[in-house]
């Protein structure tokens, strides 16, 4: 298969970090989750004492953090000046306030910037996983995707994962931060016009990834009859 570059969007607990990272395995391709990203820099800031209300703050302090992310859908990795990421950056503290960071335009034009340069490092090609890949990364993605799902479904599958959690307190923050997400005037998390919309609330993952795996297959394959075909109206012309 040629190199491909997969983008899928949505809002959280839609399945893009899970349908990914099985589609990138499958493919052999990398992931980037863009979310960790955001997450990382709203932790970096929280543990400096920056006020992530205080957008100008955030903004002078925006290109301080070096973030790495490992692409390996199968082990991926996030760190921060060296140090690892991964679990911090799930904390409720940093749920609650990474879309105040990730709203702030100097947060997204680095994080941009570095997510275009992994992109274009992954030679096999890679799926990046977010809330403005298809829109504003990555535009010329060869295949896009935005996966939705009712809010009562997304809260139930975030609750199964924060063992304990109350759904409907889930339910509530999350719709609270999709809205903050949609309505940022930097970027929103949006639809892009030529992406591919696929409602998950009644699959499972593993139908979702499959209807993905052949969404990238069928791109594959179109791509390749395209090539054929020019090359063969090409030799042709050349009376070979
Ligand atoms: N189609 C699905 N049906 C049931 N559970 C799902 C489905 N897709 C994902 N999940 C589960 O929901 C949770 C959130 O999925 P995740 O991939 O992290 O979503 P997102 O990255 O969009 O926030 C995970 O525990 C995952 O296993
Ligand atoms: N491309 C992206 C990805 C995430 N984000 C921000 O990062 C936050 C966390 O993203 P995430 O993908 O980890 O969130 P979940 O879907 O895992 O809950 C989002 O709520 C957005 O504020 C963004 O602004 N742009």
């Amino acid at each position: 298969m040629e190199s491909v570059i997969v983008a899928i969007d949505g809002p959280s607990g839609t399945g893009k970090s899970s349908t990914s990272k099985a589609v990138a395995a499958k493919l052999g391709l990398s992931y980037l989750d863009t979310g960790a990203q955001y997450r990382a820099i709203t932790w970096w800031m929280i543990s400096n004492g920056v006020d992530v209300t205080d957008a100008d703050a955030v903004a002078n302090a925006a290109g301080k953090p070096v973030i790495v992310s490992g692409t390996d859908p199968s082990r991926p990795t996030i760190t921060v000046d060296g140090v690892d990421a991964s679990g911090p950056i799930r904390t409720e503290e940093v749920t609650s306030r990474v879309s105040a960071v990730s709203a702030v335009p100097e947060v997204r034009a680095l994080i941009t910037e570095l997510q275009r340069s992994i992109a274009r490092g992954a030679e096999a090609g890679i799926v990046v996983e977010g809330r403005d890949i298809g829109t504003t990364v990555l535009p010329d993605a060869d295949l896009k995707v935005f996966l939705t799902a009712s809010p009562e479904a997304r809260a139930a599958r975030r609750s199964g994962e924060l063992k304990g959690a109350d759904v409907r307190a889930t339910q509530e923050a999350l719709v609270k931060r999709d809205a903050a997400d949609s309505s940022r005037k930097t970027s929103p998390l949006a639809k892009a016009d030529d992406a591919v919309e696929v409602d998950t609330t009644e699959l499972t993952l593993d139908q979702v990834i499959e209807c993905v795996v052949t969404l990238v297959e069928e791109h594959s394959a179109e791509a390749e009859s395209r090539r054929s075909a020019t090359e063969g109206a090409e030799k042709r012309r050349g009376g070979k």
